[in-house]
């Protein structure tokens, strides 16, 4: 892509998290990452391994303590909070393990929060809410209040909540933990399409079934990158 130096939209170079509270510990070690745009990519390992600490630094949530960070170029270690916070803005959608919905409002409306901070008028944002919906299937659902909605309804609100400001990365951290077996597939399924409408995909889970939706599989054990392998 122009603006890269790697060709890859997420590139890590030596990237690692420690921590000092409330002991010296080390949860990544240095490590190199690339994820190239419009792939989506599942990031799995054993629980307590660093993978959703992996996740929370590409998505700007946390700063790493050493190494370079470059998406599309530029690099976001070191960025100020202001610039950070811009970042995930405009560039991250988090789908996390629970939906986190506002119950008593309706779907669109939860869709619409999606695209705080943004400036487009009214019209704009019906528009957008709408497409997103369409995208995950909900269209018709849209004016339901969240509250009643079955488990992967919500999910799909919450994939339709980060989808609609078109980010260029969407983070889903363990999406599919709260679902059965069915109802996770189709919204593995459904974030992994998302590469089709130009997005790039980092599915952090325990789910072994991701595999098969991905371009490439990142282990992590230990907090150290010890696998990659393309399916
Ligand atoms: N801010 C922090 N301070 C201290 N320890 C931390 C901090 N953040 C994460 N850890 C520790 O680092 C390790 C990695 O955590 P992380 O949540 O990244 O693992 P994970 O692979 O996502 O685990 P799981 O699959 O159980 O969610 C864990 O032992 C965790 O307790």
């Amino acid at each position: 892509m122009a603006g890269t130096v790697s060709g890859s939209l997420v590139a890590l170079r030596g990237v690692g998290m420690e921590v000092s509270e409330p002991v010296a510990t080390r949860i990544l070690h240095p490590l190199d990452l690339d994820i190239a745009a419009a792939t989506a990519v599942a990031v799995v390992g054993p629980s307590g391994a660093g993978k959703t600490t992996l996740a929370s630094l590409i998505g700007a949530l946390q700063q790493p303590t050493e190494g370079s960070y470059r998406f599309d170029g530029k690099e976001i270690a070191g960025m100020s909070r202001a610039g950070l916070a811009e970042f995930r803005a405009r560039d991250v959608g988090f789908v996390f393990q629970h939906s986190h919905l506002i119950e008593e409002r309706s779907v669109t409306a939860n869709v619409e929060l999606g695209l705080v901070g943004a400036d487009l008028s009214r019209a704009e944002r019906a528009d957008l809410c709408t497409t997103a919906l369409e995208w995950v299937g909900l269209a018709a659902l849209a004016a339901r209040r969240s509250g009643f909605l079955s488990g992967g309804e919500r999910h799909r609100v919450a994939i339709a909540r980060a989808l609609v400001k078109s980010p260029r990365l969407i983070i889903a951290d363990e999406p599919t933990a709260a679902l059965d077996q069915e109802t996770g597939r189709g919204i593995l399924e459904l974030l992994a399409n998302a590469t089709v409408h130009g997005a790039t995909v980092i599915l952090v889970t325990h789910d072994p079934r991701a595999a098969e939706y991905v371009d490439a599989v990142h282990r992590i054990v230990d907090g150290r990158l010890v696998d990659e392998a393309h399916s």
